[in-house]
Protein backbone atom coordinates (compact mmCIF):
# COMPACT_ATOMS: atom_id res chain seq x y z
CA UNK A 1 0.00 0.00 0.00
CA UNK A 2 1.51 3.36 -0.44
CA UNK A 3 2.01 5.92 2.13
CA UNK A 4 -0.82 7.79 3.08
CA UNK A 5 0.15 11.71 2.63
CA UNK A 6 -0.76 14.95 3.75
CA UNK A 7 -2.48 16.23 0.05
CA UNK A 8 -4.42 13.27 0.35
CA UNK A 9 -5.76 13.81 3.48
CA UNK A 10 -6.40 17.55 2.66
CA UNK A 11 -8.05 16.65 -0.60
CA UNK A 12 -10.34 14.25 1.24
CA UNK A 13 -10.99 17.46 3.48
CA UNK A 14 -12.55 19.15 0.72
CA UNK A 15 -15.55 17.10 1.05
CA UNK A 16 -16.34 18.54 4.72
CA UNK A 17 -18.30 22.17 3.94
CA UNK A 18 -17.44 25.09 6.11
CA UNK A 19 -19.69 26.11 8.58
CA UNK A 20 -21.66 28.78 5.90
CA UNK A 21 -21.51 26.14 3.66
CA UNK A 22 -20.18 28.21 0.80
CA UNK A 23 -16.62 26.86 0.53
CA UNK A 24 -15.11 23.72 2.46
CA UNK A 25 -12.99 23.82 5.59
CA UNK A 26 -9.29 23.68 3.79
CA UNK A 27 -10.68 26.82 1.53
CA UNK A 28 -11.65 28.23 4.05
CA UNK A 29 -8.45 27.72 5.85
CA UNK A 30 -9.84 26.03 8.64
CA UNK A 31 -7.30 23.57 8.81
CA UNK A 32 -4.45 23.12 10.50
CA UNK A 33 -1.23 21.46 9.53
CA UNK A 34 -1.91 18.26 8.99
CA UNK A 35 -0.02 15.23 10.86
CA UNK A 36 0.39 11.72 9.98
CA UNK A 37 2.02 9.40 11.97
CA UNK A 38 1.61 5.80 11.84
CA UNK A 39 -1.50 5.96 9.94
CA UNK A 40 -3.15 8.34 12.04
CA UNK A 41 -4.14 11.60 11.47
CA UNK A 42 -3.95 14.65 13.59
CA UNK A 43 -4.95 18.29 13.39
CA UNK A 44 -7.16 20.91 14.31
CA UNK A 45 -9.90 23.22 12.85
CA UNK A 46 -10.24 26.72 14.08
CA UNK A 47 -13.19 28.28 14.72
CA UNK A 48 -14.99 31.37 16.48
CA UNK A 49 -15.03 30.31 20.00
CA UNK A 50 -18.92 31.58 20.13
CA UNK A 51 -19.50 29.02 17.50
CA UNK A 52 -17.54 26.17 19.51
CA UNK A 53 -20.97 24.09 20.38
CA UNK A 54 -22.67 24.56 17.45
CA UNK A 55 -19.60 23.28 15.13
CA UNK A 56 -19.02 20.18 16.98
CA UNK A 57 -20.71 18.35 14.16
CA UNK A 58 -18.01 20.03 11.61
CA UNK A 59 -15.56 18.36 14.12
CA UNK A 60 -16.90 14.88 13.61
CA UNK A 61 -17.69 15.17 10.14
CA UNK A 62 -13.78 16.03 9.51
CA UNK A 63 -12.90 13.04 11.52
CA UNK A 64 -15.30 10.59 10.34
CA UNK A 65 -14.15 11.77 6.55
CA UNK A 66 -10.41 11.18 7.33
CA UNK A 67 -10.78 7.63 9.61
CA UNK A 68 -13.33 6.45 6.42
CA UNK A 69 -10.22 6.82 3.91
CA UNK A 70 -7.93 3.87 2.96
CA UNK A 71 -5.26 3.19 5.33
CA UNK A 72 -5.94 5.34 8.00
CA UNK A 73 -5.59 3.93 11.00
CA UNK A 74 -7.22 6.43 13.58
CA UNK A 75 -7.84 10.53 13.60
CA UNK A 76 -7.56 12.85 16.04
CA UNK A 77 -9.46 16.21 14.99
CA UNK A 78 -9.73 19.15 17.95
CA UNK A 79 -11.51 22.61 17.42
CA UNK A 80 -9.61 25.41 18.47
CA UNK A 81 -11.08 28.63 19.14
CA UNK A 82 -10.36 31.78 16.51
CA UNK A 83 -8.60 34.26 18.90
CA UNK A 84 -9.63 37.87 17.74
CA UNK A 85 -7.00 40.31 16.82
CA UNK A 86 -6.39 43.02 20.18
CA UNK A 87 -9.72 41.32 21.70
CA UNK A 88 -9.15 40.61 25.59
CA UNK A 89 -8.70 37.43 27.24
CA UNK A 90 -11.86 36.41 29.28
CA UNK A 91 -11.96 37.85 32.44
CA UNK A 92 -10.75 35.02 34.91
CA UNK A 93 -13.16 33.42 37.28
CA UNK A 94 -13.05 34.01 40.46
CA UNK A 95 -11.79 31.00 41.78
CA UNK A 96 -10.81 30.92 45.12
CA UNK A 97 -7.90 27.96 46.16
CA UNK A 98 -7.85 26.58 49.47
CA UNK A 99 -4.87 25.76 50.97
CA UNK A 100 -2.16 27.42 48.15
CA UNK A 101 -1.37 30.42 49.40
CA UNK A 102 -0.29 33.77 47.97
CA UNK A 103 3.47 33.17 47.61
CA UNK A 104 4.98 33.28 44.86
CA UNK A 105 7.82 31.19 45.75
CA UNK A 106 5.45 28.58 47.56
CA UNK A 107 2.34 27.57 45.50
CA UNK A 108 1.68 24.98 47.96
CA UNK A 109 2.05 27.17 50.80
CA UNK A 110 -1.22 26.70 53.51
CA UNK A 111 -3.21 30.14 53.38
CA UNK A 112 -3.61 31.50 57.12
CA UNK A 113 -7.22 31.89 56.20
CA UNK A 114 -8.23 28.91 54.28
CA UNK A 115 -11.42 28.16 54.70
CA UNK A 116 -12.72 25.11 57.46
CA UNK A 117 -13.66 22.32 55.10
CA UNK A 118 -16.70 20.37 56.28
CA UNK A 119 -15.96 17.29 57.86
CA UNK A 120 -16.22 14.33 55.92
CA UNK A 121 -16.14 10.83 57.27
CA UNK A 122 -12.55 10.00 56.36
CA UNK A 123 -11.88 6.41 55.04
CA UNK A 124 -9.53 4.17 57.47
CA UNK A 125 -6.18 3.42 56.28
CA UNK A 126 -6.29 5.72 53.27
CA UNK A 127 -4.50 8.81 53.95
CA UNK A 128 -4.85 11.21 51.20
CA UNK A 129 -7.47 11.26 48.25
CA UNK A 130 -6.71 12.76 45.08
CA UNK A 131 -9.89 13.21 42.00
CA UNK A 132 -8.68 13.99 38.52
CA UNK A 133 -11.47 15.56 37.19
CA UNK A 134 -11.61 17.25 33.97
CA UNK A 135 -14.50 19.88 32.21
CA UNK A 136 -14.99 17.71 29.77
CA UNK A 137 -14.53 14.10 28.30
CA UNK A 138 -12.30 13.08 26.19
CA UNK A 139 -9.22 15.60 26.92
CA UNK A 140 -7.21 12.30 28.63
CA UNK A 141 -8.62 12.75 32.25
CA UNK A 142 -8.51 8.90 32.66
CA UNK A 143 -4.74 8.63 30.66
CA UNK A 144 -3.47 11.22 33.40
CA UNK A 145 -5.48 9.34 36.24
CA UNK A 146 -3.76 6.01 35.63
CA UNK A 147 0.24 7.48 35.10
CA UNK A 148 -0.01 9.92 37.61
CA UNK A 149 -1.26 6.96 40.32
CA UNK A 150 1.44 4.92 38.64
CA UNK A 151 3.73 8.11 38.82
CA UNK A 152 3.08 8.18 42.61
CA UNK A 153 4.01 4.28 43.13
CA UNK A 154 7.01 4.68 41.10
CA UNK A 155 8.06 6.81 43.73
CA UNK A 156 7.54 4.46 46.82
CA UNK A 157 3.83 5.65 47.82
CA UNK A 158 1.18 3.20 48.56
CA UNK A 159 -1.30 3.54 46.00
CA UNK A 160 -4.62 2.92 44.74
CA UNK A 161 -7.46 3.98 42.02
CA UNK A 162 -10.60 4.33 42.26
CA UNK A 163 -12.61 4.89 39.10
CA UNK A 164 -15.70 6.26 39.64
CA UNK A 165 -16.12 6.97 36.05
CA UNK A 166 -19.00 4.75 36.20
CA UNK A 167 -21.07 5.87 33.00
CA UNK A 168 -17.81 5.05 31.15
CA UNK A 169 -15.30 3.21 33.01
CA UNK A 170 -11.81 2.96 31.98
CA UNK A 171 -9.19 1.28 34.28
CA UNK A 172 -9.63 -2.21 33.70
CA UNK A 173 -8.97 -1.48 29.95
CA UNK A 174 -6.08 1.01 30.62
CA UNK A 175 -4.28 -1.17 33.75
CA UNK A 176 -4.84 -4.65 31.81
CA UNK A 177 -7.05 -5.92 34.52
CA UNK A 178 -9.77 -8.72 33.36
CA UNK A 179 -11.80 -10.84 35.86
CA UNK A 180 -14.36 -10.18 38.82
CA UNK A 181 -13.20 -9.14 42.33
CA UNK A 182 -13.80 -11.26 45.21
CA UNK A 183 -16.19 -10.62 48.31
CA UNK A 184 -15.30 -11.35 51.28
CA UNK A 185 -17.74 -11.31 54.73
CA UNK A 186 -19.96 -8.06 55.14
CA UNK A 187 -20.19 -7.40 51.12
CA UNK A 188 -16.28 -6.18 51.42
CA UNK A 189 -14.93 -6.25 48.25
CA UNK A 190 -11.19 -6.95 47.69
CA UNK A 191 -9.92 -4.87 44.98
CA UNK A 192 -8.38 -5.95 41.85
CA UNK A 193 -4.38 -5.51 41.34
CA UNK A 194 -1.80 -4.76 38.94
CA UNK A 195 1.51 -3.12 38.70
CA UNK A 196 1.00 -2.59 41.96
CA UNK A 197 -1.44 -0.59 42.60
CA UNK A 198 -5.12 -1.74 43.70
CA UNK A 199 -7.87 -0.91 41.88
CA UNK A 200 -11.66 -0.23 42.02
CA UNK A 201 -13.90 0.28 38.96
CA UNK A 202 -17.26 -0.83 37.91
CA UNK A 203 -16.03 -2.11 35.17
CA UNK A 204 -15.86 -5.09 37.29
CA UNK A 205 -18.59 -5.57 37.83
CA UNK A 206 -20.95 -5.24 35.00
CA UNK A 207 -20.03 -6.54 31.39
CA UNK A 208 -18.60 -4.19 28.94
CA UNK A 209 -20.16 -3.16 26.68
CA UNK A 210 -23.62 -3.46 28.98
CA UNK A 211 -25.95 -0.12 28.54
CA UNK A 212 -25.91 0.77 32.04
CA UNK A 213 -29.01 3.39 33.09
CA UNK A 214 -27.46 5.33 36.05
CA UNK A 215 -29.91 7.29 37.86
CA UNK A 216 -27.90 10.17 40.15
CA UNK A 217 -29.41 8.44 43.60
CA UNK A 218 -27.38 5.10 42.12
CA UNK A 219 -24.49 6.46 40.78
CA UNK A 220 -23.93 7.95 44.66
CA UNK A 221 -24.39 5.12 46.24
CA UNK A 222 -22.47 2.72 43.45
CA UNK A 223 -19.55 4.88 44.49
CA UNK A 224 -19.82 5.13 48.05
CA UNK A 225 -19.71 1.43 47.89
CA UNK A 226 -16.92 0.86 45.76
CA UNK A 227 -14.72 3.60 48.29
CA UNK A 228 -15.80 2.71 51.65
CA UNK A 229 -16.95 -1.38 51.23
CA UNK A 230 -13.54 -1.93 49.50
CA UNK A 231 -10.81 -3.98 51.69
CA UNK A 232 -7.89 -0.75 50.18
CA UNK A 233 -5.70 -1.42 53.60
CA UNK A 234 -3.53 1.46 53.74
CA UNK A 235 -2.90 3.16 51.30
CA UNK A 236 -0.74 7.11 50.84
CA UNK A 237 -3.06 8.10 48.34
CA UNK A 238 -6.18 7.44 46.79
CA UNK A 239 -6.33 8.81 43.03
CA UNK A 240 -10.23 8.96 42.33
CA UNK A 241 -10.49 8.98 38.15
CA UNK A 242 -14.00 11.32 38.26
CA UNK A 243 -16.84 10.74 35.47
CA UNK A 244 -16.09 14.00 33.06
CA UNK A 245 -18.14 17.30 33.49
CA UNK A 246 -19.14 19.43 35.73
CA UNK A 247 -22.76 18.67 36.64
CA UNK A 248 -24.59 17.71 39.37
CA UNK A 249 -23.51 14.33 39.69
CA UNK A 250 -19.91 15.40 39.73
CA UNK A 251 -20.63 18.28 42.13
CA UNK A 252 -22.01 15.61 44.32
CA UNK A 253 -19.25 13.58 44.47
CA UNK A 254 -17.08 16.08 45.38
CA UNK A 255 -18.98 16.77 47.78
CA UNK A 256 -19.11 13.07 49.43
CA UNK A 257 -15.91 12.09 49.22
CA UNK A 258 -13.43 13.01 51.63
CA UNK A 259 -10.81 14.46 49.59
CA UNK A 260 -7.31 16.41 50.20
CA UNK A 261 -7.41 17.86 47.07
CA UNK A 262 -8.05 17.83 42.79
CA UNK A 263 -5.93 17.78 39.79
CA UNK A 264 -8.04 19.46 36.55
CA UNK A 265 -6.69 17.98 33.28
CA UNK A 266 -7.50 20.02 30.02
CA UNK A 267 -6.45 20.28 26.57
CA UNK A 268 -5.32 23.88 25.55
CA UNK A 269 -7.64 25.01 23.33
CA UNK A 270 -9.41 28.07 24.80
CA UNK A 271 -12.62 25.69 24.27
CA UNK A 272 -11.12 23.40 26.78
CA UNK A 273 -10.22 25.77 29.06
CA UNK A 274 -13.57 27.42 29.22
CA UNK A 275 -14.86 23.79 30.36
CA UNK A 276 -11.72 23.51 33.00
CA UNK A 277 -12.71 27.03 34.49
CA UNK A 278 -15.62 25.42 35.63
CA UNK A 279 -13.98 22.22 36.70
CA UNK A 280 -11.87 24.69 39.38
CA UNK A 281 -14.99 26.49 40.15
CA UNK A 282 -16.60 23.30 41.36
CA UNK A 283 -13.92 22.40 43.75
CA UNK A 284 -13.76 25.57 44.92
CA UNK A 285 -17.60 25.46 45.66
CA UNK A 286 -17.22 22.73 47.65
CA UNK A 287 -13.59 24.07 49.14
CA UNK A 288 -11.34 21.04 47.67
CA UNK A 289 -8.19 22.51 47.20
CA UNK A 290 -7.26 22.68 43.56
CA UNK A 291 -3.62 21.03 43.56
CA UNK A 292 -3.49 21.94 39.71
CA UNK A 293 -3.61 21.79 36.10
CA UNK A 294 -2.18 19.68 33.93
CA UNK A 295 -2.24 20.46 29.81
CA UNK A 296 -2.71 17.23 27.79
CA UNK A 297 -1.87 16.76 24.65
CA UNK A 298 -0.15 19.86 24.68
CA UNK A 299 1.75 19.62 21.60
CA UNK A 300 2.96 16.74 19.35
CA UNK A 301 5.89 14.39 18.90
CA UNK A 302 6.38 13.24 15.56
CA UNK A 303 7.16 9.32 16.59
CA UNK A 304 9.78 9.58 13.19
CA UNK A 305 11.76 12.35 13.50
CA UNK A 306 10.87 13.33 17.25
CA UNK A 307 10.21 16.63 16.34
CA UNK A 308 8.09 18.95 18.34
CA UNK A 309 4.66 20.64 16.78
CA UNK A 310 2.95 23.24 18.51
CA UNK A 311 -0.62 22.61 16.60
CA UNK A 312 -2.70 22.62 19.75
CA UNK A 313 -2.03 25.93 20.94
CA UNK A 314 0.10 24.91 23.71
CA UNK A 315 0.52 26.92 26.43
CA UNK A 316 -2.96 28.09 27.02
CA UNK A 317 -3.31 26.07 30.65
CA UNK A 318 -0.40 27.00 32.44
CA UNK A 319 -1.73 31.00 31.09
CA UNK A 320 -5.22 29.98 32.43
CA UNK A 321 -3.30 28.66 35.66
CA UNK A 322 -1.45 31.45 36.01
CA UNK A 323 -4.23 34.10 35.62
CA UNK A 324 -6.21 32.33 38.49
CA UNK A 325 -3.53 31.20 40.70
CA UNK A 326 -3.90 28.22 40.74
CA UNK A 327 -0.25 25.82 40.06
CA UNK A 328 0.71 24.21 37.06
CA UNK A 329 1.41 20.94 37.15
CA UNK A 330 2.95 20.07 33.73
CA UNK A 331 2.60 19.84 30.18
CA UNK A 332 1.80 16.15 28.40
CA UNK A 333 2.56 15.77 24.72
CA UNK A 334 0.08 14.23 21.99
CA UNK A 335 2.75 10.59 21.40
CA UNK A 336 1.34 7.96 19.37
CA UNK A 337 3.32 5.96 22.82
CA UNK A 338 1.17 7.36 25.46
CA UNK A 339 -1.97 6.30 23.42
CA UNK A 340 -0.80 2.66 22.03
CA UNK A 341 0.51 1.77 25.78
CA UNK A 342 -2.71 2.81 27.40
CA UNK A 343 -5.10 0.62 24.77
CA UNK A 344 -2.55 -2.19 25.60
CA UNK A 345 -2.98 -2.53 28.73
CA UNK A 346 0.23 -1.03 29.64
CA UNK A 347 0.94 3.08 30.72
CA UNK A 348 3.68 4.42 29.61
CA UNK A 349 4.80 5.25 33.46
CA UNK A 350 5.20 1.10 33.61
CA UNK A 351 5.91 -0.04 30.09
CA UNK A 352 8.44 2.78 29.02
CA UNK A 353 9.99 3.80 33.01
CA UNK A 354 13.06 5.56 32.03
CA UNK A 355 11.40 7.27 28.61
CA UNK A 356 10.65 11.02 28.48
CA UNK A 357 7.10 10.82 28.54
CA UNK A 358 6.96 9.02 32.29
CA UNK A 359 9.17 11.55 33.33
CA UNK A 360 6.98 14.02 32.43
CA UNK A 361 4.05 11.96 34.96
CA UNK A 362 7.00 11.72 37.54
CA UNK A 363 7.18 15.50 37.30
CA UNK A 364 3.75 16.05 37.72
CA UNK A 365 2.95 13.34 40.30
CA UNK A 366 5.98 15.47 42.31
CA UNK A 367 4.28 18.13 42.37
CA UNK A 368 0.93 16.93 43.18
CA UNK A 369 2.55 14.94 46.59
CA UNK A 370 4.18 18.31 47.45
CA UNK A 371 0.32 19.96 46.96
CA UNK A 372 -1.57 17.18 48.99
CA UNK A 373 1.05 17.33 51.69
CA UNK A 374 0.61 20.74 52.50
CA UNK A 375 -3.36 20.73 51.92
CA UNK A 376 -3.36 17.89 54.27
CA UNK A 377 -1.14 20.31 56.67
CA UNK A 378 1.79 17.56 56.85
CA UNK A 379 5.38 18.36 55.84
CA UNK A 380 6.28 16.26 52.90
CA UNK A 381 8.23 12.51 53.66
CA UNK A 382 11.42 12.45 52.34
CA UNK A 383 10.50 10.72 48.99
CA UNK A 384 13.33 11.39 46.62
CA UNK A 385 11.91 12.25 43.36
CA UNK A 386 14.12 12.24 40.26
N1 LIG B 1 -1.08 12.58 25.79
C1 LIG B 1 -1.73 11.76 24.97
N2 LIG B 1 -1.19 11.36 23.80
C2 LIG B 1 -1.86 10.55 22.96
N3 LIG B 1 -3.08 10.08 23.17
C3 LIG B 1 -3.68 10.43 24.32
C4 LIG B 1 -3.04 11.28 25.29
N4 LIG B 1 -3.90 11.42 26.34
C5 LIG B 1 -5.00 10.71 26.05
N5 LIG B 1 -4.88 10.12 24.84
C6 LIG B 1 -5.86 9.31 24.14
O1 LIG B 1 -7.06 10.07 24.02
C7 LIG B 1 -8.20 9.26 24.23
C8 LIG B 1 -9.04 9.83 25.38
O2 LIG B 1 -8.30 9.68 26.58
P1 LIG B 1 -8.98 9.32 27.96
O3 LIG B 1 -9.89 8.16 27.85
O4 LIG B 1 -7.91 9.28 28.98
O5 LIG B 1 -9.82 10.63 28.14
P2 LIG B 1 -10.94 11.00 29.18
O6 LIG B 1 -10.89 12.47 29.31
O7 LIG B 1 -10.80 10.17 30.40
O8 LIG B 1 -12.18 10.54 28.37
P3 LIG B 1 -13.66 10.26 28.88
O9 LIG B 1 -14.19 11.58 29.15
O10 LIG B 1 -14.27 9.62 27.68
O11 LIG B 1 -13.54 9.36 30.06
C9 LIG B 1 -7.68 7.84 24.48
O12 LIG B 1 -7.68 7.15 23.26
C10 LIG B 1 -6.24 8.06 24.94
O13 LIG B 1 -5.39 6.97 24.65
Amino acid sequence: MTELTRDQVLETLKTVRGPDLDRNIVELGMVSDVFISDAKVYFSITVPAERANELEPLRQAAERAVKSMPGVKGALVSLTAEKKPGAPSAAPAPVRVSGQGHSHTHPHAPAPSAPQRPAKQNIPGIASIIAVASGKGGVGKSTTAVNLALALKANGLKVGILDADVYGPSMPRLLGITGRPQQIENRIIVPMENYGIKVMSMGFLVDEGTAMIWRGPMVQSALMQMLREVAWGDLDVLVVDMPPGTGDAQLTMAQQVPLTGAVVVSTPQDLALIDARKGLNMFNKVEVPVLGIVENMSYFIAPDTGARYDIFGHGGAKAEAERIGVPFLGEVPLTIAIRETSDAGTPVVVSDPEGPQAKVYRQIAEKVWLGVQSASGRVAPSIVFE
